[in-house]
């Protein structure tokens, strides 16, 4: 009888030389706007602070991107939040969302933007869901409308969510 040995997935910040496998991991997730892979090493490598890539048993299987906006760095906007089919209904992105704001590269963080598509049924829940557990604050607001994009390239409304103040105890 074949025991599934619950091995733990590992959380690390990305280098420039995960930028291709990141790319590869969002181009699956098929729900997101796939960036260049240049874009991606950049990420990797001047904005590592506040990224990370999760691995199990050595294989990228999630991925979250963020900042802290210079005019406003109590904000960590979060860009990207990825997972890979096979690790979907397991919790992993709100473990990447926890383990981020663990880093001390989101330390002082008292308020989390971040843009989800109405399609984007679990980012939406992972958010609204973080909020509610911790009685925080949230709202929604327009963000960037789908007419905003340029006609060649359709694309979904981007409300914006603003959750906070709270305080991010690391
Ligand atoms: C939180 C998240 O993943 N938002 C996605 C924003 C946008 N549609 C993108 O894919 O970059």
């Amino acid at each position: 009888m074949s025991i599934e040995t619950k091995q733990a997935i590992k959380y690390r910040k990305p280098s420039a030389e995960d930028g291709s496998r990141i790319w590869k991991l969002v181009q699956d997730t098929g729900s997101l706007d796939l960036n260049s892979p240049y874009c991606y090493m950049l990420l990797g490598h001047y904005f590592n602070d506040t990224c990370l890539v999760a691995e199990d048993r050595g294989r990228m299987i999630g991925f979250i991107s963020g900042f802290r906006p210079p005019r406003n760095p109590e904000t960590l906007f979060v860009w990207q939040i990825a997972v890979a089919r096979s690790h979907r209904r397991r919790g992993i992105a709100k473990a990447m969302l926890t383990e981020l704001l663990a880093q001390d590269g989101c330390r002082g963080v008292r308020f989390i933007e971040t843009t989800v598509s109405p399609s984007n049924i679990a980012s939406r829940r992972l958010f609204l869901g973080f909020a509610e557990e911790k009685s925080i604050p949230s709202t929604v607001t327009v963000g960037y409308g789908a007419d905003m994009f340029p006609e060649e390239t359709p694309h979904d409304d981007e409300p914006l969510f603003v959750i906070g103040p709270f305080f991010n105890d690391i």
